[in-house]
């Protein structure tokens, strides 16, 4: 097992928060876990909706409770009218996950969450409509498209894809979108979940606790880093170049976009599962190259920082080979991680204490304010 990484300093950096039942992140340096089971056995052996069904109910569900949360996810794909309406009115230029921030908002209104009673009915619903929520923008505000969401696609990670190209993806797509859903469902602490906590100890309702997760999602310090990850790797010709290219940023002291975590050390284990499936789909695709850049930027990275690629870096490349735009990286992952996002709150609101911490004042001394005319 790697060493754990020192936690400290600005960032809240290493200070507990709070509990959780739901993961643990690199707690012995590596290693992942939702509510106990490894995340890679996980995407090994389920598909999306049983690792929804244990983050937010406790357990993975038998074949009869499967059937059953399936049914229902499946029942709730409608886009009301008035939602329609707002994402039509969205333009082409505006980022997905700030349609994904106003669709979630718009939701909220129309179908407001009036009690905590009501939580995981109102989680289910943006589950099912989530994915078909976006690619309906896309579709109408790029293509001029009004699509049917209510698809006959037997899971989430199908209704994306089936709702973006507009028909029944390979199985190897589903495939990997099944691991990848697993792979970016729950991660503890990290930001867009503790937004989505703070909002809950206010006891506000879920789809404002949610509407805010996805603003801190959005940015590429979080989830957005798959899309800034995709803009370099797309930049490179060829493993040479991208070394090259690698080497020139690095000594620039540029950022590199899906490098480095704030806790694992020394990998990130979802890495390696996206990874295998990128490689996958560079040999079905007959094009290696972004797979093969990706594995270079990968060796210089380490090798020149002993910094390693997170979840977000093989995304890019994966999600390419599959077809999607860039620009719908990000919202993939907001389809995935809302089941963590609601997880929390619920925690939250059965154990809370409005979230309120201090800060260290640092600016001036006490003063008087003087008349208008005898200030500048
Ligand atoms: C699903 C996810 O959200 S995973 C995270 C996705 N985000 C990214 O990929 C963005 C790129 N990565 C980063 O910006 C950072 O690694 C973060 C935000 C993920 C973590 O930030 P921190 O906890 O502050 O990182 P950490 O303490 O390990 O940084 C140590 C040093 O490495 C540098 N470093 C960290 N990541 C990178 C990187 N990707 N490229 C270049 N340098 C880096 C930092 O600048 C820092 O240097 P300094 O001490 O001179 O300032
Ligand atoms: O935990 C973090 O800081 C970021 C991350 O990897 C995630 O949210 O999946």
């Amino acid at each position: 097992m790697a060493n754990a990484k020192q936690l400290t300093g600005a960032g809240l950096r290493g200070q507990v928060a709070g509990k959780t039942a739901l993961s643990t992140v690199g707690k012995t340096g590596s290693g992942l876990t939702y509510r106990g089971y490894d995340v890679k056995d996980l995407a090994a052996k389920c598909d999306f909706e049983e690792v929804a069904h244990l983050i937010l109910k406790g357990e993975l569900p038998t074949a009869t409770e499967l059937s059953a949360y399936k049914t229902k996810l499946k029942s709730l794909r409608s886009l009301p009218q008035a939602l329609k309406d707002v994402l039509e009115r969205i333009p082409a230029s505006a980022h997905p996950m700030d349609v994904m921030r106003t669709g979630c908002s718009m939701l909220g209104n129309l179908e407001t969450e009036q009690s905590f009673a009501e939580q995981q009915d109102a989680t289910d619903r943006m589950l099912a409509i989530f994915p078909g929520l976006v690619n309906y923008w896309y579709n109408y505000s790029h293509h001029g498209k009004r699509i049917d969401v209510e698809t006959a696609a037997d899971s989430i990670a199908e209704q994306f894809l089936w709702t973006l190209h507009g028909e029944k993806p390979q199985a190897l797509h589903t495939e990997v979108m099944q691991a990848s859903l697993i792979l970016y469902a729950e991660h503890e602490f990290n930001a867009s979940t503790f937004t989505a906590r703070v909002c809950a100890s206010t006891l506000s309702d879920m789809h404002s606790c949610i509407t805010g997760a996805i603003g801190s999602l959005r940015g590429p310090l979080h989830g957005g880093a798959n899309e800034a990850a995709m803009e370099l790797i797309e930049k490179m010709d060829n493993a040479d170049d991208a070394e090259q290219k690698l080497l020139c940023m690095l000594a620039r002291k540029e950022k590199i976009m899906g490098f480095g975590h704030a806790v694992y050390a020394e990998s990130d284990p979802r890495n390696a599962v996206i990874k295998e499936w990128s490689e996958k789909l560079a040999n079905a695709n007959g094009d290696t190259k972004l797979y093969d850049v990706s594995v270079r930027c990968e060796a210089v990275m380490w090798r020149e920082k002993k910094l390693f690629c997170n979840a977000d870096f093989f995304h890019a490349s994966a999600y390419n080979y599959m077809g999607i735009p860039t620009k719908l990286f990000t919202p993939i992952f907001v389809c995935s991680r809302l089941s963590g996002w609601a997880a929390h709150v619920m925690e939250q609101r059965a154990d809370n204490r409005i979230i309120r911490p201090s800060a260290d004042y640092v600016g001036v001394e006490p003063r008087n304010v003087k008349p208008i005319a005898a200030r500048g």
